[in-house]
């Protein structure tokens, strides 16, 4: 089965019954029809229905892998990979339609074709070739990681003779595999809640991290990470409990606001809640030094570079 691959702002899909007229339209062009040894020109409309439905059955069969190279929509031109019959070895063939000549299509789909066959499928290497007189084409192949391969000879239909052609080879070692996708490189999300607790003074309490833990020695605002079952609120109160002994229940938790930031480890995500009424005093619980700072004093206290930008936002408020 033909997957659907995207490849930068291009689409490519299987080719379907309905791209008939498309395709008959951008084959139909000399510039086009020239480099494909095995089509006439002029380019017949029932040739383009007899050429979808045989890229349906060999794809249906897993012996070819037909792609529509779209960009919202339109058919721009058309990615192959075919496979010998010893399916140790696929060749790759593409054609784009000349008004979209110049813009790095054929680079993207053909490139993209290219890596998925090498990831997907059970072959040593993929082939091509291009016509003697096809610089454009060659140049694409070189770009995608493909190695020259010596010269053959291919009738070419459309100009009636025999012609020479570059042979291209490309393995896994030439071409180089699909960058990992966002998701596989973006660290784990980790939701932290924090606490400023405000007093009466106008000062917020900070607690220094304890020696043996990541950051030992920063000072940063009580609070700790989100577990599972438990919502932000339930967790603040919680952390504040163990670390502190207080009881922020009841009490009424202002949002102020969040840290968003990849801090090497994880991404660490923060919302910072404003507290100014809870029960008891705080006490160091865990060995955490602790200090109540005026806002203006903040800067004085080394805090994880995440936090930084939120000094300034707090000394507005206070
Ligand atoms: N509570 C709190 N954590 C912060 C702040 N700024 C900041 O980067 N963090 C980071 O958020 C994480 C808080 O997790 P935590 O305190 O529950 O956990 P931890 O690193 O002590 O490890 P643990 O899970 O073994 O207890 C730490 O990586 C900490 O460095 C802050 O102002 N308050």
């Amino acid at each position: 089965m033909t997957p659907t691959l995207e490849a930068g702002p291009y689409t490519l899909r299987m080719l379907q019954e309905t791209d008939a007229p498309a395709v008959h339209r951008l084959i139909n062009d000399w510039s086009v029809v020239r480099m494909l040894s095995h089509l006439p020109f002029p380019y017949p409309r029932e040739l383009a229905d007899a050429w979808l439905a045989e890229t349906r059955r060999s794809s249906s069969g897993g012996e070819a892998f037909h792609f529509a190279v779209t960009k919202d929509d339109a058919l721009l031109g058309c990615v192959g990979i075919v496979l010998e019959r010893n399916r140790r070895t696929a060749s790759l063939g593409y054609w784009i339609g000349r008004a979209h000549w110049g813009q790095g299509v054929a680079t993207a789909a053909a490139g993209r074709a290219a890596r998925w066959a090498l990831a997907a499928l059970p072959i040593e290497h993929l082939t091509a070739d291009v016509a003697f007189d096809n610089d454009a084409s060659a140049a694409v192949l070189r770009k995608i990681g493909f190695r020259e391969a010596g010269t053959g000879r291919k009738s070419f239909l459309s100009r009636g003779s025999e012609h020479p052609v570059q042979l291209f080879t490309g393995s896994r070692e030439d071409i180089a595999p699909e960058p990992a996708t966002t998701t596989n490189n973006t660290r784990r999300t980790v939701l932290v809640v924090a606490a400023a607790l405000v007093d009466a003074q106008q000062r917020i309490l900070l607690a220094r991290r304890p020696e043996g833990k990541p950051l030992a020695g920063l000072w940063e605002f009580p609070g700790g990470k989100v577990e599972a079952g438990e919502n932000p609120e339930q967790a603040l109160t919680r952390e504040l409990q163990e670390e502190l002994g207080i009881d922020i229940a009841q009490s009424c938790l202002a949002p102020f606001t969040f840290v968003s930031q990849d801090v090497g480890r994880f991404h660490l995500l923060m919302p910072l809640y404003l507290c100014r009424r809870w029960r008891n005093t705080p006490q160091s619980r865990e060995g955490q030094e602790l200090a109540w700072v005026p806002a203006d004093r903040l800067a004085d206290y080394p805090m994880p570079a995440p936090d930084r930008p939120l000094i300034p936002l707090l000394q507005e408020l206070l």
